[in-house]
C-alpha cells in the first residue's frame, strides 16, 4: 500500500511500511484532518456571511424565548429590529432589552427598534405586520426575516385531540409560510437580496412517542426550506433552517405541562438557554450554513438523515455519516425498549 497518501508520508520517516489496517486508519485520519483544515480555510476565505449591522431584521415570536434572545443578539450586532408576537407588554420588554443591549456596543450606530402585535396564524394580520414594520423604513421590505413563533403540545397520539394537530400546523407551518411568502414576494419585486431564516426543531429530523402532532409541522418546514433554498438561488436570497434541540424557554415550561413521562425520558434533560441557542444560530448564519444545529444529537440526526441537503462540512459530514447508522440503530432500539416498558406499566399487560 505504498501508493496511498498516508503510506507515502509514512515512507518519509524511513520506518517499516504500514500494515493494511494501519494504512486504512492513517488515510482516514488524513482525510478527517484535511477536511477540518479545509473547512477552516474555506470559512476564512468566504468571510462572514451574515452581517446584520445596519440591516432591518424582522423577528416573529420575539416576545420571549428564542425569538427574544435572537432579537437582543441582533441589537448587539447593530441591526434595526422589528419584533412581532401577540402580546404587547412582552414585546415592549424585548424592545427595552434590545435598547440596553445596543447601548453596550463599541461603535454604536443609530438603531431603530420597533414592535408590532400580530397573530401570525392569521394571514391578513401577518401581512399587515410586515406593512407596519416597513413604514419605518420608507416602505422597504425588511432585509432579513427570522421566524421563531411556534408551539409544541406533546401528548400520546390517542390522547391528543385532532385540534392539537391543526393548531400546531397552523402556527408552526402556516404561521411561518405566510410571513415568508409575503416578504419574499416583496424582496423579489424590490430586488432585495435578503435572507430568510426559519425555525424547525430536532423533531424535524426525528419522530418519537409524544410528538406525533408536533414533529410533522417541523418536518414540513424542512420540506419548505429545502425547496426554497434551491428556488431562491435565482434571486440571490439566502434560505436557512434552524433545528434547535431543547431550549429552556417559557414555551418549554409550558409544553412540559402536557408532556408524557415517556417523552421526557426519551428526550433527556440536556438543553441550552435561549441565549445560547440564539448565539449558536447566529454563528451558523455567519458561516453561511443552510441547515443549522447547535447540539451534538441534532447534528448527528442531521448527518444521519442528510439526503441531498447541502453539507456543513463535506468531508466531516461524510465521515461522521459512516458511523451514523450505528448511532441511529442504537437510538431506535433503546427508544423501542423504553416505550415497550412504559406501555407495560401503562396498559398493565404484555404488548
Ligand atoms: N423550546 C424548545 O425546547 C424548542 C423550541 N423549538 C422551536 O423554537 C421556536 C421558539 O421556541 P420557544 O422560544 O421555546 O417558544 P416560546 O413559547 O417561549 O415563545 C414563542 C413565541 O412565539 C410567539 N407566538 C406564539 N403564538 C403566536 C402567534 N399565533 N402569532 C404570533 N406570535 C406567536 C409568542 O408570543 P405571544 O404568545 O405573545 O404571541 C412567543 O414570542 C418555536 O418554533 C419552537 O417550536 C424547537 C426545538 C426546541
Ligand atoms: C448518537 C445518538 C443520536 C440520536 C439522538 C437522538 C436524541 C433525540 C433527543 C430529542 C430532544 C428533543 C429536542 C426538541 C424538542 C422540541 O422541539 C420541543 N421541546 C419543542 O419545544
Amino acid at each position: 500500500m505504498v501508493w496511498s497518501p498516508a503510506d507515502l508520508l509514512w515512507s518519509l520517516t524511513n520506518r517499516a511500511p504500514l500494515s493494511v489496517f494501519e494504512s486504512i486508519c492513517a488515510n482516514l485520519a488524513l482525510v478527517f484532518g484535511a477536511t477540518l483544515v479545509f473547512d477552516q480555510v474555506y470559512n476564512l476565505l468566504r468571510g462572514n456571511q451574515f452581517q446584520p449591522r445596519g440591516k432591518h431584521v424582522y423577528v416573529t415570536g420575539a416576545s420571549m424565548g428564542l425569538g427574544r434572545a435572537v432579537a437582543v443578539e441582533l441589537a448587539k450586532q447593530g441591526a434595526h429590529v422589528t419584533v412581532v408576537a401577540r402580546t404587547e407588554s412582552t414585546l415592549k420588554e424585548t424592545v427595552e432589552l434590545m435598547k440596553q443591549a445596543a447601548a453596550g456596543q463599541k461603535n454604536p450606530i443609530e438603531q431603530q427598534f420597533h414592535w408590532v402585535t400580530a397573530d401570525v396564524t392569521d394571514r391578513e394580520q401577518a401581512i399587515k405586520a410586515l406593512d407596519v414594520a416597513s413604514t419605518h423604513f420608507g416602505g422597504k421590505v425588511p432585509d432579513i426575516i427570522m421566524t421563531c413563533a411556534g408551539v409544541a403540545i406533546p401528548k400520546l397520539f390517542v390522547e391528543a385531540p385532532v385540534e392539537d394537530f391543526e393548531k400546531q400546523m397552523q402556527l408552526n407551518y402556516f404561521g411561518t409560510l405566510y410571513t415568508v411568502h409575503e416578504s419574499v414576494k416583496r424582496m423579489v419585486q424590490a430586488g432585495v437580496k435578503g435572507k430568510i431564516v426559519i425555525t424547525s426543531s430536532t423533531m424535524g429530523l426525528v419522530g418519537f412517542t409524544g410528538y406525533s402532532s408536533y414533529s410533522p409541522t417541523k418536518y414540513a418546514l424542512r420540506g419548505l426550506a429545502e425547496s426554497l433554498r434551491n428556488e431562491f438561488v435565482m434571486y440571490g436570497i439566502g434560505m436557512h433552517i434552524y433545528y434547535p434541540g431543547t431550549m429552556f424557554s417559557p414555551g418549554f415550561e409550558n409544553e412540559n405541562l402536557t408532556k408524557p413521562l415517556i417523552t421526557r425520558e426519551i428526550e433527556g434533560s440536556s438543553g441550552l438557554t435561549s441565549v445560547e441557542a440564539a448565539k449558536g444560530l447566529l454563528k451558523g448564519l455567519s458561516r453561511g450554513i443552510f441547515a443549522i444545529t447547535t447540539d451534538f444529537d441534532t447534528n448527528f440526526l442531521r448527518i444521519a438523515g442528510k439526503g441531498v441537503t447541502p453539507s456543513v462540512n463535506i468531508g466531516l459530514d461524510y465521515l461522521l455519516g459512516l458511523f451514523a447508522p450505528f448511532g441511529a440503530g442504537w437510538f431506535m432500539m433503546e427508544t423501542n425498549m423504553k416505550v415497550k416498558s412504559f406501555g407495560k406499566k401503562l396498559l398493565k399487560k404484555d404488548l
